[in-house]
C-alpha cells in the first residue's frame, strides 16, 4: 500500500485565477528516496505542503497510510510525517539549539534522560554541540538548516520531507546529509526530497519526477 497518495489533486491558491497543479496522481511509498525537481516557481514547495497537510487541495484528495487526510489534524499527520521548510527559520522557534531538538521529543512523553541521550546524539551528529546553547536565529544558514534537520529527525517520522535540503550546506555536509538520508532508507522510512541540485539527486535518490507546467513526469533511475 501506498504511505501518502495523491489522486486527481489539482490546486489553485484563493485569489488566484490561474491553477497551479494540474491532475496529480502519486503514490509515495515508504522506502527509498524519491526527488523531485523541475524550473522555479513551478508549485514544488505547494505539493510537498499539500502531501503533509499544510495547503487542501482544491480538487481531488490524498490518502496518508490508507485514510483521507481531510479528515486529520495537523498533529496526527504530524506523528508520521516530518517536514523541513526550505526557510529553515520559519520552524525555529526556541530559545536554544539544544531546546529546539528537545521540544518534539518532550511532547511524545519520553522520558527525561531519554530526550537528553537523544539531543545529544543530534547535537554531535549535525556537529551543533558547540552552539548547544546558543539562540537558533543567530546561527548560519547553514546551522539553521542543520538544526532544522536535526529537530525534526529526532522524531523519527515515517516519512521525511525536506524542501531544498542542501542549500548552504558545503561539500562535507551535504556528505553527511547524505549519509543520514541512507540510514533512514536502511531504517525502512521514506524520504521526498524537493531539490534541484542535480549532483545530490543523481547520487542518492532512486526515484526522480519532475514538475512542469503544473503536471508530474516520472524519470526511471
Ligand atoms: N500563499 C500563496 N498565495 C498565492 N500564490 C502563492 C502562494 N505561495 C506560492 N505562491 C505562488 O505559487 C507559485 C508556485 O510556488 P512554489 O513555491 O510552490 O514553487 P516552487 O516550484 O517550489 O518554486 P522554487 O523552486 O522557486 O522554490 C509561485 O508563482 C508562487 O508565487
Amino acid at each position: 500500500m501506498a504511505f501518502i497518495e495523491m489522486v486527481q489533486v489539482s490546486f489553485k491558491y484563493p485569489g488566484q485565477k490561474k491553477t497551479l497543479l494540474h491532475d496529480i496522481n502519486l503514490s509515495i511509498r515508504k522506502d527509498g528516496i524519491t526527488a523531485l525537481t523541475g524550473p522555479n516557481g513551478t508549485g514544488k514547495t505547494t505539493l510537498s505542503k499539500l502531501m503533509v497537510g499544510i495547503l487542501v487541495p482544491s480538487t481531488g484528495y490524498i490518502t496518508l497510510k490508507g485514510q483521507k487526510m481531510s479528515g486529520m489534524t495537523l498533529a496526527q499527520i504530524g506523528r508520521w510525517v516530518g517536514y523541513v521548510f526550505q526557510n529553515p527559520e520559519k520552524q525555529l522557534f526556541c530559545p536554544t539549539v539544544a531546546e529546539e531538538i528537545s521540544f518534539g521529543l518532550q511532547n511524545l512523553e519520553l522520558p527525561g534522560h531519554e530526550v537528553q541521550r537523544l539531543v545529544k546524539e543530534s547535537l554531535a551528529y549535525f556537529e551543533l554541540e558547540h552552539l548547544a546553547q546558543s539562540f537558533p536565529l543567530q546561527l548560519s544558514q547553514g546551522e539553521k538548516r542543520r538544526l532544522a534537520i536535526a529537530a525534526v529527525l529526532a522524531l523519527e517520522p515515517e516519512l521525511l520531507v525536506l524542501d531544498e535540503p542542501t542549500t548552504g550546506l558545503d561539500a562535507y555536509r551535504k556528505h553527511l546529509l547524505g549519509e543520514c538520508l541512507d540510514k533512514i532508507v536502511t531504517s525502512e522510512r521514506g524520504v521526498f526530497m524537493i531539490s534541484h541540485d542535480n549532483n545530490f539527486i543523481k547520487k542518492y535518490a532512486s526515484r526522480i519526477i519532475k514538475l512542469e507546467n503544473g503536471r508530474l513526469t516520472e524519470y526511471v533511475c
